[in-house]
């Protein structure tokens, strides 16, 4: 472009030369965009090969997790929010600056060389400039992430509040006690709280670019001057005011590019911290090794201690219990008594302060969890509801049956859930969600609360070789000739194995072999229904207070005449 300047000033020329020179510099500019779309394709492949990789070791470390606290640790949720984040978008950003450093680097590279080779002295002063704007943009970039962090608690916040609004599990008490308004004002009020922390990071990035241009606008403007001055004694052309007018500002648009790509990978390695935190970080639970027998004896909790925080109250209090192979063991307790966490703990979900568990007398913390948790089948008080088919959510209990639609189907049928599955628009292939059409983008459903919990209960009914059986309460959702029924059935499943069972409803478990009272995190009865009764404590004055209640001289006759008439005929259907 120069040499045609200064041919064009220099006189009449001829065609040939100038149109030459012309073709020339046009083709090096289509060369330039044709390297620059080149360069963002590839990149577009580089970015998302690196953003799969990072995301999917995230997510491989989390499952990885043995225990639950991590999960109930809101500082490590925040961790995780800032590391999902920033294996989001710092690949991107890397991936981006290597590209943009390249392809900007090299022109940066021709810029600078041709400012010097027509007035050196500018490469000093160039130097001079960078050395501030490189500062000011790395202090902008811990700001930005440390503003990342002190916002993370904020958006997980602002979401919560959002989708409390928008998501159909509170959409029913936000309507009846009326909250919209309340939960609109609450997340306007930490959306505001979250803008005005970035806008404060903004006046300062503001603040400190503009700086960073003053600064270039002065360096620019001093060579400029000087060129102007020489060519105007001679001693340079117009064609090199011209080249350095142009490659100032190419230089300084280039720079500055490069400085903010080069500002946000810094903010994004930052962010990144959070990631190796995750990735490195420790597990509350160190997991064992050892393979897991079958039981054939027992499983103990010996003198179990437990809280779920160092400084909180104990939730269980030396708690000593056998649950035999082949006996059935019922948990009975209070509302906040510490069944459930008993039965996390058996899990291995947590590890107890104190005391040990044993499975055939060895240490359950010697073992590898996953393959403990392979030998328990479990449903919760709290099952989880997943927005799939109604085989996929039975199958969840064990994957490798999920496309065994057959066992599928018998243990929907063991909870008496087959003849309401069969009327479903398409039977097991139905999906149990108002958030998601079906394969055949069919609209879900959603079942009944009793329903769902039969489809919980399935799970572990297919999970059918586990050697210990924990349901903790199942049936709390159910009505009274579901619950009878299922308790029948699963009795019959249960002959000969091994199981623990938590219910409030303590005519559900008056069969069990062994039934223990769980008095604020100490066991303070144990014995058979009978002894229980005999002994006239915790679980009579309980199970006498529920009798009580139905006693009614009709009452008996009639539940000869209904469970009589069910076994019958087979007329009172339980998922009816
Ligand atoms: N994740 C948790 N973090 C902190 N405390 C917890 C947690 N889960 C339960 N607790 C506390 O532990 C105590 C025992 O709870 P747990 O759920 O084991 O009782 P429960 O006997 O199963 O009660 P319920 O009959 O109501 O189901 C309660 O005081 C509860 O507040």
């Amino acid at each position: 472009m120069k040499l045609l300047i200064d041919r064009l000033v220099a006189g009449p020329q001829g065609a040939a030369p100038i149109l030459l020179l012309a073709l020339g510099a046009a083709l090096a500019g289509g060369a330039a965009v044709v390297i620059g779309e080149l360069s963002m394709y590839v990149g577009a492949r580089v970015q998302r090969a690196v953003t799969l990789h990072v995301q999917s070791g995230l997510s491989r470390r989390v499952n990885r997790l043995v225990g639950l606290r991590h999960f109930e640790d809101p500082s490590y949720q925040d961790r995780m929010r800032l590391a999902a984040q920033a294996a989001d978008t710092t690949p991107n950003e890397t991936a981006m600056f290597a590209l943009e450093g390249l392809r900007q680097g090299i022109a940066v590279t021709g810029f600078v060389g041709t400012l010097i080779a027509i007035w050196p002295p500018i490469g000093l002063l160039l130097l001079a400039a960078a050395v501030p704007a490189y500062l000011g943009q790395r202090a902008t970039a811990h700001r930005h992430a440390a503003a990342a962090q002190a916002m993370s608690p904020v958006q997980r916040r602002q979401y919560y509040y959002r989708s409390l609004m928008t998501e159909r599990r509170a959409a029913k008490e936000v309507r009846l006690f009326g909250l919209g308004d309340f939960f609109h004002g609450r997340m306007m009020a930490t959306l505001t709280r979250g803008t005005n922390v970035e806008l404060a990071v903004q006046r300062r990035a503001a603040l400190i670019q503009s700086g960073i241009a003053v600064l270039n606008a002065v360096v620019g403007g001093i060579g400029v001057g000087v060129v102007a001055w020489r060519a105007a004694r001679g001693s340079a052309t117009v064609g090199d005011v011209t080249l350095f007018v142009a490659a100032v500002a190419a230089l300084q648009g280039a720079l500055g590019g490069l400085l903010s790509s080069l500002g946000r990978v810094q903010a994004g390695v930052l962010l990144m911290r959070h990631y190796t935190a995750v990735m490195d970080g420790t597990d509350d639970l160190v997991d064992g090794t050892n393979p897991v027998p079958p039981l054939r004896h027992c499983v103990e909790l010996r003198d179990v201690w437990f809280r779920y925080s160092p400084a909180g109250p104990w939730v269980l209090r030396g708690v000593n219990l056998t649950i035999p192979v082949g006996q059935s063991v019922g948990l009975v307790g209070l509302n906040g008594a510490g069944k459930t966490t008993l039965v996390k703990i058996l899990c291995r979900l947590y590890a107890p302060e104190r005391g040990v568990i044993l499975w055939d007398g060895v240490d359950i913390a010697t073992f590898e969890a996953a393959q403990l948790r392979r030998r328990i089948s479990a449903t919760f008080q709290d099952f989880v509801t997943y927005d799939m088919t109604v085989r996929e959510n039975i199958g969840i209990g064990d994957l490798s049956k999920m496309d065994d639609a057959d066992r599928v189907r018998r243990a929907a049928t063991a909870c008496g859930l087959s003849g309401a599955v069969d009327e479903l628009p398409e039977g097991y292939e139905t999906m149990v969600s108002l958030s998601f059409f079906g394969a055949s983008e069919n609209r879900g459903v959603m079942l009944s609360g009793g329903q769902l919990q039969r489809l919980a209960i399935a799970r572990s009914v297919l999970r059918d070789g586990a050697d210990l059986l924990i349901l903790d309460e199942p049936s709390s959702g159910l009505d009274a000739m579901a619950e009878h029924h299922l308790h029948a059935t699963l009795s019959a499943r249960r002959a000969g194995g091994t199981s623990l069972l938590v219910s409030h409803r303590l005519g559900a478990l008056r069969d069990a072999d062994l039934l223990v009272v769980l008095s604020e995190g100490e066991v303070a009865e144990r014995g058979t229904h009978d002894e229980l009764m005999a002994a006239e404590g915790v679980y009579a004055t309980l199970f006498s207070l529920q009798a009580t209640s139905y006693q009614d001289d009709r009452v008996t006759q009639r539940v000869d005449d209904v469970v009589g008439l069910a076994h019958a005929g087979g007329i009172i259907r339980l998922d009816s």
